[in-house]
C-alpha cells in the first residue's frame, strides 16, 4: 500500500481535532481526503468554513450516512464520546481501518468505560480487537490493527513521562502524582461557558478533581508497563492559553542504581516524537505548539526521594490528530514521521 495514495475519511471535520486533522493530511504525501463529514454544514466546501483550509482542501462536507466513508481506506472519528462505536462495526465488516480520537475503544473492560462515560457499550466485543494507540507502547500491535484508540491528550503526556520509570521499576507504583494542566482548546470547539474569553482569560483552576475520566485510561496503561497495580493521583486544570499540555509528574524511588537519565534517554532514543531535555531543563508548551513532539525532562530536589517528570505536548497534535496521524502512518505501513516532520510554532 506505500506506494499509492490512501483514502482517508475524517468524521467530525468542524471540531477543533477534526479541522486539525485536515491541515495535517493536506500535507501528507500518502494521503487523500475523500470524505469529511457535518451533520451541521453538510454541502458547505470545508475551506468556506476554515479559511486556513483555502488551496488545501478541496472537499465539501457531507453526511454520516450517506456512504461515502465505506469507500475510504481508512476513517477517523474526531466526534463526540459514543459516537465511533455506533458505526465501527458496519466500517470494518467492509474492511475500512479505523482510528477513533474519541473514547469508545480506549479501555478494556466494559463495565469500567460504562462507570465513567455514562453510557452501555454499543459493541463491547470490539473492546479487546481495538489496540490503544500509544506508539511508544504499543507500535507493533498498532501496524496490523484494524482498530486504533487514540490516547486522551492528557493520558498521552502523562503515560510518556512515566512510563520508563514504571518499566524499569524503579518508583513505588502504588503512589504517582500527575499535575496536569491544559489549554481551553482541549475542551473541543462547541460553545461552553467554561471555554468563553471572559471565563477563562486570567484564570486559572483545576477541575475534575474528585476524578475525572482520564484516570482510568492513564492507570491502565501505566498498569501494563509496570506490570502490577498502579495507584494515581490525577487533577487536570484549565489554563488560559489556547492550546497545549503540561504535566508534571512526581513518584517515589525504590531503587537508586540506576542513572534516570540514561534510562529515559535510552527508552526513547529511537522514538521520533519523544524528546528528552538534558535534566533540570524546563520544556514549555511553546516549545511543542504545533508539533507532534512530547518533550521530557527529569528533575530532583535537594534531601529528595522524589523524581520529578515535567511533559508537554500540544493536545491537539500529539494529543489528538497528529498522534492520529502517526497511529495511521503505522498502520497503512508509511514513514512513521510522514507528513508530521515539522518543528513547532513560535512565538
Ligand atoms: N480537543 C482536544 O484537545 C482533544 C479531543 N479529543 C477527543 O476527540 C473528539 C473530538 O474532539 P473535538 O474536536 O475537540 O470536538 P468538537 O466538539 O470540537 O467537534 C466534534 C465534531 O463531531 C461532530 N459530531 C458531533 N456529534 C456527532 C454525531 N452524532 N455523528 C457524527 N458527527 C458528530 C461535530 O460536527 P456535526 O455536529 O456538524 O456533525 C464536530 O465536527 C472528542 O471525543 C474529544 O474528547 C481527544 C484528544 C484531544
Ligand atoms: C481542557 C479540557 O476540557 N480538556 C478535556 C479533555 C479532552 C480530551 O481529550 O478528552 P477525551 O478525548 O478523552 O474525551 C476534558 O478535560 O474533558
Amino acid at each position: 500500500m506505500s506506494d499509492k495514495k490512501a483514502s482517508i475519511g475524517v468524521v467530525g471535520g468542524t471540531g477543533y481535532t477534526g479541522v486539525e486533522l485536515l491541515r495535517l493530511l493536506a500535507i501528507h504525501p500518502n494521503a487523500e481526503v475523500v470524505a469529511v463529514t457535518s451533520r451541521s454544514e453538510k454541502g458547505k466546501k470545508v475551506s468556506d468554513l476554515f479559511a486556513n483550509l483555502r488551496g488545501h482542501v478541496d472537499v465539501e462536507f457531507s453526511d454520516p450516512d450517506d456512504g461515502a466513508l465505506k469507500n475510504c481506506d481508512l476513517v477517523f472519528f474526531a466526534t463526540p464520546n459514543g459516537v465511533a462505536m455506533q458505526s465501527v462495526p458496519e466500517l470494518l465488516a467492509a474492511g475500512v481501518r479505523v482510528i477513533d480520537l474519541a473514547a469508545d475503544f480506549r479501555i478494556k473492560d466494559e463495565k469500567v468505560w460504562s462507570t465513567w462515560y455514562g453510557q452501555q457499550h454499543a459493541c463491547p466485543e470490539l473492546l479487546d480487537r481495538a489496540v490503544y494507540g500509544l506508539p511508544e507502547l504499543n507500535r507493533e500491535l498498532i501496524a496490523s490493527s484494524p482498530l486504533v484508540a487514540n490516547p486522551g491528550c492528557y493520558p498521552t503526556a502523562v503515560q510518556i513521562g512515566l512510563l520508563p520509570l514504571l518499566e524499569a521499576g524503579v518508583v513505588d507504583a502504588r503512589r504517582i502524582i500527575a499535575d496536569a494542566k491544559s489549554g481551553v482548546s482541549g475542551a473541543g470547539r462547541q460553545a461552553k461557558v467554561d471555554s468563553l474569553f471572559a471565563e477563562a482569560a486570567e484564570s486559572f483552576k483545576a477541575y475534575g478533581a474528585s476524578g475525572h475520566r482520564h484516570l482510568p485510561e492513564i492507570k491502565q496503561g501505566l498498569t501494563q508497563a509496570a506490570g502490577e497495580a498502579v495507584g494515581l493521583t490525577f487533577v487536570p486544570h484549565l489554563v488560559p492559553m489556547v492550546r497545549g499540555i503540561e504535566a508534571t509528574l512526581y513518584a517515589d524511588l525504590v531503587s537508586h542504581d540506576q542513572d534516570l537519565q540514561s534510562l529515559f534517554e535510552k527508552r526513547y532514543q529511537n522514538e521520533p516524537f519523544v524528546d528528552v531535555l538534558p535534566a533540570g531543563e524546563h520544556p514549555a508548551t511553546r516549545s511543542v505548539k504545533g508539533s507532534n513532539m512530547c518533550r521530557l525532562a527529569l528533575h530532583r530536589q535537594p534531601d529528595s526521594n522524589v523524581v520529578i517528570v515535567t511533559s508537554v505536548i500540544d493536545n491537539l497534535v500529539k494529543g489528538a490528530a497528529g498522534q492520529a496521524i502517526q497511529n495511521m502512518n503505522i498502520m497503512l505501513g508509511y514513514a512513521e514521521t510522514a507528513g508530521l516532520n515539522f518543528p513547532a510554532v513560535l512565538p
